[in-house]
């Protein structure tokens, strides 16, 4: 009996993980290409190459190079009890976008980052409210009043480094990620909150501890046999100590979030002003702050933090390595930035090889490869795919970002293609993608580029960027490329 009972259970895992995913599988690789696990398939050897050499853009460009763009419109690949569809095409990507009501966050993989900020909206509704809600603190008007106090924590970051006399191997991801965490406690709460410490650690420190320990469960064979319940339930001493810091910490921030509450509304009670740009302010002038709870504010607070932190800074530290890579477009830069003298955030919108450069490292190697993953909701058409319910969908923005049919020369770094009116005209809309598009696209695009314009002005006007020698830059496959040793620049001063 026993014997029956086990060869049923075996038989039915079988079913569920291989048998039907690979039915899905062969379903849909007749509109692309993919790879199932165990190893085979087309797009087997994107992953070996990614196991064997740890560099994602070694095994994008030798995998891309051969494949034919206009015949294979999907990636699709085995993923648990399904499969994953990575769009790859413009005009499906566009469908994707249009039929978004037919997707929600796939949460298993993401369910212990939600520990740490509150589930997602999935109800449409309430993620409009939210886009409505915040959508006046992200606009580019209300940004630029950030853009002397942004001016400000970037070049106190410069001085203190002049003052510890030591450039050599600098890691400008890192150096980044201090102005770009304080940036965004600065656009919440209107302070950067420099002098406070949670055991020991400033704040942004605190948070990306968290978020490193939180990411690091995701790879543990139990998190990915049962999700976020197996580390959330603490049965091992480190998970505990994660549960206990994170818990501490959230109700650390919640005292604080109260406390600026509180400080912004006697202001406004007494003067009918805040002076303070800053998303708390904005909400206790529009009255929104009645509105939303305390739990809410702290969820979209660190939520902020993680999609605006890390982003950014992977953005500005690899505009800087390209620069080390490419002497003349560093020093057109530095002609450009040199002679200009305004450093208002408009007027930093305005320097065309500056806005260039920036562009074409979010094609090139932004920070958002592709996007959170969604499952189908209901059955659907894209174009002539019908995709079932149940199915994981993605866009691939970096490999729309490196087809040679929308970008010449796809695989060299080089802003002057923006600069080029003929390749401009040619772009189809949905083949640039750094920030998302739809209703879900970023909400904090402009303070990115606020920041990155500001942060590389600073950078570029103080110095010249050299690579160490023995560096050479393996791009590990995270969230982002992430370097997978931290990047060694000599910051010579000008
Ligand atoms: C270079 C920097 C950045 C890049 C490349 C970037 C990219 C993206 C992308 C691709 C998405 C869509 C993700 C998805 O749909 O799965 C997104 C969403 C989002 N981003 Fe950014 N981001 C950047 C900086 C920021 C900053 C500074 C903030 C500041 C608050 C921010 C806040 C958000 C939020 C809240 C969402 C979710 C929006 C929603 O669901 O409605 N991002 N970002």
């Amino acid at each position: 009996m026993i014997y029956i009972i086990i060869t049923l259970i075996l038989m039915s895992i079988l079913y569920k993980y291989l048998v039907k995913p690979y039915s899905l599988y062969r379903k849909y690789k007749k509109y692309g290409d993919g790879y199932f696990f165990p190893l085979f398939g087309e797009a087997a050897e994107y992953y070996q190459n990614l196991q064997k050499h740890q560099d994602c853009e070694y095994s994008f460009k030798h995998y891309f190079d051969k494949r034919k763009p206009e015949d294979n419109r999907i990636i699709v690949s085995n993923m648990g009890t399904s499969v994953k569809i990575n769009l790859v095409d413009p005009d499906l990507i566009k469908q994707f976008y249009q039929k978004s009501e037919n997707y929600h966050m796939d949460h298993f993989f993401m369910s212990n980052l939600y520990r740490l900020f509150g589930t997602e909206e999935e109800d449409q509704k309430l993620h409009r409210n939210f886009r409505k809600q915040f959508a006046p603190a992200f606009n580019f008007e209300y940004l630029q009043n950030l853009s002397s106090q942004i001016t400000k924590i970037t070049d106190n970051k410069i001085n203190s480094l002049i003052q510890a006399n030591n450039f050599k191997d600098i890691d400008p991801i890192a150096f980044s990620s201090e102005i770009t965490g304080q940036v965004i406690l600065l656009s919440f709460l209107g302070d950067t909150l420099e002098n406070l410490s949670f055991r020991n650690m400033k704040l942004p420190h605190a948070l990306s501890y968290i978020l490193n320990c939180l990411c690091g469960q995701m790879g543990e064979i139990g998190y990915i046999l049962f999700g976020a319940k197996y580390t959330q339930k603490g049965y091992f001493k480190q998970h505990k100590e994660v549960e206990d810091f994170m818990q501490e910490f959230k109700n650390y921030l919640r005292v604080i979030l109260k406390q600026k509450i509180e400080i912004y509304r006697k202001e406004f009670e007494q003067t009918g002003n805040i002076k303070q740009t800053c998303i708390l302010s904005l909400f206790i002038q529009n009255g929104e702050i009645d509105k939303i709870d305390l739990d809410d504010l702290l969820k979209y607070f660190l939520n902020f933090f993680l999609a605006g932190t890390e982003t950014t800074s992977n953005l500005v530290g690899m505009t800087i390595y390209y620069l080390t890579q490419n002497k003349e477009v560093q020093q057109k830069l530095q002609q450009e930035i040199d002679q200009n003298t305004d450093y208002s955030a408009e007027a930093l919108s305005n320097l065309p090889y500056l806005n260039a450069t920036i562009k074409e490292t979010l094609r090139y190697q932004g920070p958002g490869n592709s996007l959170l993953d969604r499952i189908a909701v209901k059955e659907h058409y894209l174009e002539d795919i019908k995709i079932e319910k149940g199915v994981i969908v993605n866009v691939y923005m970096k490999a729309v970002h490196r087809d040679s049919r929308f970008y010449s020369d796809p695989h060299t770094y080089n802003p002057q293609r923006w600069l080029d009116s003929k390749e401009n005209k040619s772009l189809h809309p949905f083949t640039y993608l750094p920030f998302s598009a739809g209703q879900r696209n970023c909400i904090g695009q402009h303070l990115a580029l606020i920041e990155a314009r500001i942060i590389l002005n600073s950078m570029i006007k103080n110095f010249n960027f050299k690579i160490n020698e023995g560096y050479k830059l393996i791009l590990d496959f995270k969230f982002s490329p992430q370097p997978l040793n931290p990047l060694q620049i000599h910051f010579d001063r000008r």
